[in-house]
Parts: structure tokens; C-alpha cells; sequence
């Protein structure tokens, strides 16, 4: 190989590294708002290629507006790079997309509403094995609007693949889908990702997002305010393992205050709604901290803390063991 040729080489092998390299989704300083209502207020991101990646946050921090900048469904400003490009210049071919809310065109069946769409695309998956693989097999014919939500979103699921992505924006695909239609889709997921998409997901389901997602972010008030693998944010913004304690008729402050003296150094017991919870308790500590409950009980559940500790604890709706949070007291009838 003479110098030239080695340069081109070098060069072509540093460019195919790079292009590997490369992150799908760049999004710097990425601002929206409508009128006078801020929905995105200088989103960061980053996602790499092959990752699941994501995205939580309460209803009105900006999710969907964030979804809908990068596919170029709505304008926003600051820099943001889909493969490179701007979204607007990003091939459909390459995207497939499952929006929040979804309204097909015309009286369907799920297996024409899924050819539809994959007739968008100059190559589609064969739409049988598309419908199989979101549980839809048995009711292919059916039309889509005699199918049950959850159904639907399944085949609106099915829509969003049908093109094999590589890179697959879906929002709350799971919302109204019952567990086992869940299963389907959480497996899809995990066969994508396996096959090199890289999935973009919104969810209000805590356990998807630990379960799927490589990395999260999450959003509040149109910022990201944390982002990392799962289990980091756990381990730094979850909070300890604890156990709760059902007493018939709850626990004071005295006696949480007693049973906290009667264990180790590091963990706290505070009297609670149904009775009390001990927290910072590890697995091997369990059987000792009940030993120290010289009260009877009605029921013992220890957890680890998860994905949903870390959303509530940087939500700043963390859960109070006095008050309950906000949904409780809503479902209770704001009695308390
Ligand atoms: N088309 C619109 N016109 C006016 N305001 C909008 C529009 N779309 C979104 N917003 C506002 O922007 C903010 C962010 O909304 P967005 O739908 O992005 O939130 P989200 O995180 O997806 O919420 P959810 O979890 O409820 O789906 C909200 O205050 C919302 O009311």
C-alpha cells in the first residue's frame, strides 16, 4: 500500500469509528414554548447508538414536546442532531415512531392499518410477524375500531416497527395494555435493542423504564435534572432498603423512638400511617430488626428502593411516612 492509499485507509477506518461512535440523539440547550407556558427549558441529552434510553417525568414536564422536537413534528430551538442531522432531514425510513396519542384514518382492520403504513416505506416488515410479535396474531381482521384500547395500542405499536427502525421513539406505548400484552411489548423492545435500534421510551411506568432502559433521564419543568443507568440513580438518589412494618392501629413517635434505639447504628424508624417503617435495614439485618419489634404485627414488606423512589424523591413528591403523598390523599378523599 503506497503512503496515499495508507492515508485513505487510516482516514476511512477513523470515519467508520467515528460513524460508530457517533450518538443518535444530540439535543444542546433545546428550548419550546407555547405562548408563554415553557415546555422545554434548555434540554441536554445525548443517547448513543443501540441504547434504550429513558425518558420520566411528571405530566407537563415536557416529555412528549421533547419527542416531538426530535422527530420534527414541532420546532424548537437550540441544537438538535438526529443521526447528524437536523429532524427534519432525518429519513423517515430510519424512524419509526409511536406518538402519544393516535387517531388512524379509516375504518381498518389491525392488519390493514399495519400495511398502511408499512406501504409508507419502500422496505416494510411482513406484517404478520409484525402483529405476532405485539400479541395481535388473533385479531389480525378485526377492525380497529371494534378493538379494545388496549388492542389498539398494540397495533398502533405494530405500526411504529413496521418499517424496522433504527431508531424507535415510542411514547407511553404501554399506557391501557393489559400485563400480558405489556410482556409483548416489553419484549419487542429487548429484541430491538438486541438487534442494534435504539429505542427512545417514554413512560409513567416506573418498573418498564428499570427494567428496559440502558440509561434514564429525567425530566421536571422542561430540564433535565438527572441522567444516568438505572441502578446509578438508584444507588444515588433512592434512598435505603427498608422495611414496613402493618400495625393494627399504627405506632407514636415513642414507640418508633424505642425500637430505633434497640438497633444498629444507620437505621431509622419512623411511625407511619399503618405503623412503621425501618429504614436502611439490608437483607442480612432483616431477621434482627424484627427481632427488636416488641410490638405485634400485622404484616411485614421489605423493598429495596427502585426506579420510583429515585422519580418521587427528585419530583420533590417523595413519599412522606406521616402524610402519604399526594395520590394518596386523593384516593383517600383528601381526609386527612
Ligand atoms: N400544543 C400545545 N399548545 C400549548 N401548550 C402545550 C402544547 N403542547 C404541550 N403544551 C404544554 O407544554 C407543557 C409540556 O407538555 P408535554 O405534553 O410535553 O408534557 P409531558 O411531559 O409529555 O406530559 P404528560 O406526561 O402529561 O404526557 C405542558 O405545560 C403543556 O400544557
Amino acid at each position: 500500500m503506497n503512503e496515499t492509499a495508507a492515508a485513505s485507509a487510516a482516514e476511512e477506518a477513523t470515519r467508520g469509528r467515528d460513524a460508530a461512535t457517533d450518538p443518535v440523539l444530540v439535543g444542546e440547550g433545546v428550548q419550546r414554548s407555547y405562548g408563554d407556558v415553557v415546555a422545554l427549558d434548555g434540554v441536554d441529552l445525548r443517547v448513543e447508538a443501540g441504547e434504550v434510553f429513558g425518558l420520566i417525568g411528571p405530566n407537563g414536564a415536557g416529555k412528549t414536546t421533547l419527542v416531538r422536537a426530535l422527530t420534527g413534528t414541532t420546532d424548537a430551538e437550540g441544537d438538535l442532531r438526529v443521526f447528524g442531522a437536523p429532524p427534519p432531514e432525518v429519513d423517515p425510513q430510519r424512524i419509526g415512531l409511536l406518538p402519544q396519542s393516535f387517531d388512524p384514518p379509516e375504518r381498518l382492520t389491525a392488519t390493514e392499518l399495519v400495511e398502511y403504513y408499512g406501504g409508507l416505506y419502500d422496505d416494510a416488515r411482513d406484517v404478520e410477524s409484525v402483529l405476532r410479535d405485539v400479541g395481535m396474531a388473533d385479531d389480525a381482521d378485526a377492525w380497529y375500531e371494534t378493538l379494545s384500547g388496549g388492542q389498539q395500542r398494540r397495533t398502533c405499536v405494530a405500526t411504529a416497527v413496521v418499517n424496522d427502525p433504527d431508531l424507535l421513539f415510542l411514547d407511553e406505548p404501554t399506557t391501557g395494555i393489559d400485563p400480558a400484552g405489556r410482556r409483548s411489548i416489553h419484549r419487542l423492545i429487548e429484541r430491538l435493542a438486541d438487534g442494534g435500534t435504539t429505542v427512545f421510551l417514554t413512560s409513567h411506568a416506573m418498573d418498564e423504564v428499570e427494567r428496559l432502559a440502558d440509561r434514564v433521564a429525567l425530566l421536571r419543568d422542561g430540564a433535565v435534572v438527572a441522567v444516568g443507568p438505572p441502578g446509578d440513580l438508584i444507588a444515588e438518589h433512592g434512598g435505603a432498603p427498608r422495611l414496613d412494618v402493618t400495625l393494627d392501629g399504627g405506632a407514636s413517635e415513642e414507640v418508633a423512638e424505642r425500637i430505633e434505639a434497640g438497633l444498629a447504628g444507620g437505621v431509622a424508624v419512623e411511625s407511619t400511617r399503618d405503623g412503621l417503617r425501618v429504614s436502611g435495614v439490608r437483607p442480612e439485618a432483616i431477621g434482627d430488626a424484627v427481632d427488636a419489634l416488641d410490638v405485634a404485627f400485622e404484616s411485614l414488606a421489605w423493598s429495596e428502593p427502585s426506579l420510583e423512589d429515585v422519580y418521587l424523591r427528585l419530583t420533590g413528591e417523595e413519599y412522606s411516612p406521616r402524610e402519604g403523598t399526594l395520590e394518596e390523599a386523593l384516593r383517600d378523599g383528601g381526609d386527612r
